[in-house]
This record gives C-alpha cells, structure tokens and sequence, in this order.
C-alpha cells in the first residue's frame, strides 16, 4: 500500500474505538499476546462494534449476532480466511482454504462427518478410551498426579490418529504430541494480525520449523504407507488419497493430501480435549450439576458408552454445550475484509481485519441471561431457545461451521460419561483456574488432578 493509500485507509475509520498510540496505535498489546485484553476494553468501552488501529491495520470487533450474521453469511464471500494465521502449519487444508478449493473439499470431506458417519469413529474412540482408562487405573493405584489438559490432550490425539490412519503408533505419539504443542504454541504467538516472517532466523521460528519437521516426517511416512490400500471402509487419510490424489508425482495433490491430513490431525484433537478439560472442571466446581450428570452416568451402568449411546446423556450433553459456551475453545477468530462493505452503520474498509469473539458473545448480558452462572439447563431444550442462532458459536456459524462438530460433541460425552463412570476426579488445588488466551482457550498453568477409581473407593467402603 502507498503512504497516500495508507492515510486514506486510516482516515475512514468511522466505528469507535480505543485510541491506541499516535503510531502504532493498539500494536502492543496485540504484539505482546495481550489480543483478549484489547478486545475485552473495546467492547466494554464501545460496544458491539468497534475499531482498533494495530500498526497500519484496521481491527474490528463484531459481537453482535446480527453483525456475526453479516460476516459469516449474509455477505461471507466478502470476509475471507486469507491470511489464516496457522497457514504455516496447515497449508491450504479446509480451515484455511477459500473460494473454490474450499467448496470442493468441504463438499468432499462433508459426508465422513455427518451425523450418519459418526459410527465410524466408534472403533478409534474406543479403543483411545480403553487405553485411557487403563492409564488412568495405574495412575490411581500410585496416587500420581496428572494434568488434566494433558491427559485430554493424549486422549483426542489417540482417537483422532486411529481415525486418520485406522491404527495406532504407540512408539511415535509422544514425540509427534511435543512436535504439534511447540507447533500450536507457535501459531498462538505468531498473533492474529501482526506476524514475524517465517524466513526471519528468530528462536520461535527454529523451534517451530523443528515442529514441523517432525509432523510432516510422520505425515509423509503415514501417506506413503497408506498409498494404494484396498477399496472397503477407509481410514480418512486412505480416503484423501483416493479421493484428493494417490500419485506421489503430483506434487500439488501430495501437498493437498499432506495439508488435509494435518488440519484434520489439528482440528481433530486439540479443541476437542480443551473443551473436555474445561467441563471438568465446571463439574468439579458445580456439585449440584455434577450431580445430576452421575445420575444419568450411573444409569448407564459399567459398559463402555459407544456412539450410539451418545443420546442417553441429556443432562450430560446440556452440561457440554453450557461449557462450551463459558469457554469455547475457539475464542476468537477472524476475517478479512475483501472490499468495502457498511457494517452495523459503519464503514468496514477493504484490507481491514475483523474478529468475531464467541468469547464475548456467549457472555453478553442482552443475549444470556446470568451470562457468568454455569447452568446446563439453559440448553436442555435444544440450542435455539427463542435466540438469534449467531449468539452461539463455539462451533463458528454459516457455511464455515466446524466440520468436526458432531465428532467432537459425542466424543466429549462420551469420553466424559466414561471417565466420570468409573473416577473422581479430584482438583489437587482448590483456587479458581483462568483462562489463557492462547490459540484455543486453556486453563492457565494447567489442572493438577488426582484420580480415585470409584470401583476401588466402593469396595473398600464394603
Ligand atoms: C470441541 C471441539 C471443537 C471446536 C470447539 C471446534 C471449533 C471450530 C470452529 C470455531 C471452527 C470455525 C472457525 C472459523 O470459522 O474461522 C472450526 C472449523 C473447523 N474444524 Fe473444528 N472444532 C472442534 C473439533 C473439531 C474436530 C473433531 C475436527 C475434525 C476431526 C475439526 C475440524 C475442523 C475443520 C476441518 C474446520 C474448517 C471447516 C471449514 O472451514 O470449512 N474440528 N472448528
């Protein structure tokens, strides 16, 4: 952009908004991985809708869900995913992909996680929650200390794998698990709209083209093993190359393969255990409600809950949506601006970023009653209750909506009914956990737990 360009750019800024400093505006904060805070003061300070300067940039936030409407349906094809900020990482896999590419593999990928596909990723959940529970039978025999994130984390990474590959790799997944955190770390830091080159030798950039190195070894490995595997019921990454491209000399549909596979391996895993992790933790710190959850969990009795299970839980399911709303694990995503468009009776300029905030949304005191009380029976009736459905988007909304959405709902019930069936799950320190706003929202220093098995504590009780 031109100087002329750039001041005619920042004079037609019309939303109100904090003032920032004379040159860089509100670049600090967003440079120092303060984005929450800056966002947080905009709407509290100037409402719905409102404009920063970050550097050269414009940035609005949009909390209303008239205003998500606009953006995410209404007028989708103006506010693109350019720029994605995990690019690095995944490529032009689904997440970050637009226009054509985007609606060929989204109409592609669409019927393996549609509702009728969920029996599929029965057998790799299972199997993840076996081992889960096996882990955790020993852990509560030595009385060791875990966190809790962790363990979810090792969970979600353990399904999403035996989805992807239709088979497990004990001996790696600790190293591809260190490999993906230092990579997520990196895209968190990396910020939503200023960014460090890529090709600029700082340490975060080593260690985040080592991380890559790592996943896309394994990747790679995962590809050429699966090449030219049978017809039948496929593994995902099997019916990529089937469908995507299985020529290993075409080097675009080899990179379109790879980056599907990694946003899938991403997308699959790390929110999914966030939201298990902070529903944990709301039960832990809402009796009441927990214990309307163990009576539904203890009906069920002791075989392990599989997919088609997944509609015994009302309560329990209600409990996932209210903690999806407190945390969503996807708290703030953005859009960029394609051309001049009015928003909300402001001008929202070409080149501009806009940030939707479920974070805020789902807290907003005109859309939710006692926005801050954890109450699952807010969503006992379903989702809509009489509101605008754009005031609830852990998922995202519109077209763009989480293709893992169903996947992720019934494993987080399930996983969680199984878990809750057979330990207490203890917090180790009692004191509230904040929120980290990281690329997924994580409870700050972790949740130290300690696990009794119940079926332990009942003998023993006898
Ligand atoms: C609780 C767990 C999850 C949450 C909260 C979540 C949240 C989201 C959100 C908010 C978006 C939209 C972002 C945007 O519009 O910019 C999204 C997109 C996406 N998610 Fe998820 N997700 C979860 C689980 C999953 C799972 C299990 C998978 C796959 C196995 C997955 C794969 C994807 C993909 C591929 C997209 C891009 C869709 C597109 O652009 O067409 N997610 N997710």
């Amino acid at each position: 952009m031109t100087r002329s360009g750039i001041v005619a750019h920042l004079m037609r800024r019309t939303a109100p908004g904090p003032r920032g400093g004379l040159l860089l505006g509100n670049l600090a904060e967003v440079a120092q991985g303060r984005m929450f805070e800056l966002l947080h003061h905009m709407w509290r300070a100037h409402g719905d809708i409102s404009c920063a300067r970050v550097g050269t940039r414009l940035l609005y936030l949009v909390v209303h869900p008239d205003h998500i409407q606009h953006v995410l349906v209404t007028r989708r094809e103006n506010y693109t995913k350019a720029m994605h900020r995990a690019a690095p990482l995944i490529g032009d896999g689904l997440p970050a992909s637009n226009g054509e590419l985007w609606a060929r593999q989204r109409k592609l990928l669409t019927p393996r996680f549609q509702v009728g596909a969920l029996p599929r990723f029965a057998p790799p959940l299972r199997g993840a929650m076996e081992r889960q529970l096996g882990r955790w039978q020993q852990a509560a025999a030595r009385g060791d200390e875990l966190d809790l994130a962790d363990e979810m984390v090792a969970l979600t990474l353990d399904a999403i794998l035996g989805s992807l590959l239709g088979e497990r790799l004990d001996d790696e997944e600790a190293r591809l698990r260190a490999a993906i955190r230092d990579a997520v770390d990196f895209v968190a830091a990396s910020g939503q709209v200023f960014r460090v080159p890529l090709s600029w030798p700082t340490r975060r950039n080593q260690r985040f083209l080592a991380a890559l190195a790592v996943i896309d070894d394994f990747i790679h490995r995962a590809i050429e093993a699966h090449r030219g595997r049978p017809e039948g019921d496929p593994d995902l990454l099997t019916f990529l190359l089937r469908h995507v491209g299985d020529d290993p000399h075409a080097p675009a549909t080899a990179k379109l393969v790879r980056d599907e596979a990694v946003s899938l391996l991403l997308g699959g895993h790390e929110s999914t255990a966030q939201a298990l992790t902070w529903l944990l933790y709301c039960l832990d710190l809402h009796p009441e409600a927990k214990a309307r959850v163990m009576d539904e969990v203890d009906t069920f009795g002791d075989a392990l809950p599989t997919v088609a299970d997944r509609n015994r839980f009302p309560f329990l399911a209600a409990a996932v949506q209210e903690a999806l709303r407190l945390y969503p694990p996807f708290w703030a995503f953005p859009r960029h601006v394609v051309a001049d468009d009015e928003l909300g009776g402001y001008l929202v300029p070409a080149g501009a970023t806009v940030m939707l905030c479920p974070y805020l949304t789902h807290r907003h005191p005109a859309l939710w009653e006692a926005p801050e009380r954890f109450s699952p029976e807010r969503f006992l009736g379903g989702v809509a209750q009489g509101r605008a459905r754009a005031s609830y988007l852990p998922f995202g909304y519109g077209p763009r909506t989480c293709i893992g959405n169903h996947m992720a709902t019934a494993e987080i019930v399930l996983a969680t009914a199984a878990i809750l069936r057979r330990f207490t799950v203890e917090r180790v320190h009692h004191a509230p956990v904040t929120a980290e706003f990281s690329t997924t929202l994580r409870p700050r220093g972790g949740i130290r737990v300690k696990l009794t098995s119940r079926q332990a504590a009942s003998a023993s009780a006898t």
